[in-house]
């Protein structure tokens, strides 16, 4: 199986995931003066309702957090897309320390974490259906910067105790993710892929531009989870991003001037 490590990591992907080498592979490096601004982009519309939330789990690469996605209470419109997107699950990524983590890059600056929102067309009839259409995925990505605590993200990071090891999940219940979102919806967005096996390049991706905050005790409590099941020998959850893939010709467009 895949994980963040020297034997198996992003670099050993491509032998079981050939996408790994595809054309529009994320994440990448943003450079905010090369991104051309685009006066057709709609505004992000983003209605989530809290009811929506179901579950936590330790996947074994990151915890998400799982949505009840079977009616259009909780979805992502507008921007760069067209029809309907609904929010499946959030997760994050994040380094072993605070000087990276993230898996976008801004003018190759690393962030220490990074928020992504999975949303995918009801154009198609589930999740599945849709996770490798080149129109079938849309996921919101945040950066997190340290400063002070987010209060925010302190029911996410007291349920972490409870899903320490690969496999563990509890209910979680009555969330809203757009209290995690910051003030602004300003976003760069370009066509990529899933940042982890499999690697389907069916992601349109929204970066915001701006950041939220988070404190180095509550990076503390994302590195305390383990990529490791019960029993079997230690390994923390840390480092869990993939490097930015290379552009290929692509165009990074800006929803701002
Ligand atoms: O559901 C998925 N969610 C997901 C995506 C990313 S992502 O980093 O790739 N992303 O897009 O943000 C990261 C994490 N995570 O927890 O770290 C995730 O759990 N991935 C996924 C999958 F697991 C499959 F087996 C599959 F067939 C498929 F189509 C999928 F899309
Ligand atoms: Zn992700």
């Amino acid at each position: 199986a895949w994980g963040y490590g020297p034997s198996d990591g992003p670099d050993t992907w491509a032998e079981s995931f050939p996408l790994a080498n595809g054309p529009r592979q994320s994440p990448i490096n943003i450079v905010p003066k090369e991104a051309q601004f685009d006066p057709s982009l709609k505004p992000l519309k983003i209605k989530y309702d809290a009811r929506d939330a179901k579950g936590i789990l330790n996947n074994g690469h990151s915890f998400q957090v799982d949505f009840v996605d079977d009616t259009d209470s909780s979805t992502l419109t507008g921007g760069p897309i067209s029809g309907t997107y609904r929010l499946k699950q959030f997760h994050f990524h994040w380094g072993a320390s605070d000087d990276r983590g993230s898996e976008h890059t801004i003018n190759g600056i690393k962030f220490p974490c990074e928020l992504h929102l999975v949303h995918w067309n009801t154009k198609y009839a589930s999740f599945g259906e849709a996770a490798d259409k080149p129109d079938g995925l849309a996921v919101v990505g945040v950066f997190l910067k340290i400063g002070a605590a987010n209060p925010k993200l302190q029911k996410v990071l007291d349920a972490l105790d409870a899903i320490k090891t690969k496999g563990k999940q509890n209910t979680f219940s009555s969330f809203d993710p757009k209290t995690l979102l910051p003030g602004s919806l300003d976003y760069w967005t370009y066509d990529g892929s899933l940042t982890t096996p499999p690697l389907l390049e069916s992601v349109t991706w929204i970066v915001l531009k701006e950041l939220i905050s988070v404190s180095p005790a509550q990076m503390v409590k994302f590195r305390s989870l383990l990529f490791t099941g019960d029993g079997e020998p230690v390994c923390n959850m840390v480092d869990n991003y993939r490097p930015p893939q290379l552009l290929k010709g692509r165009q990074v467009r800006a929803s701002f001037k």
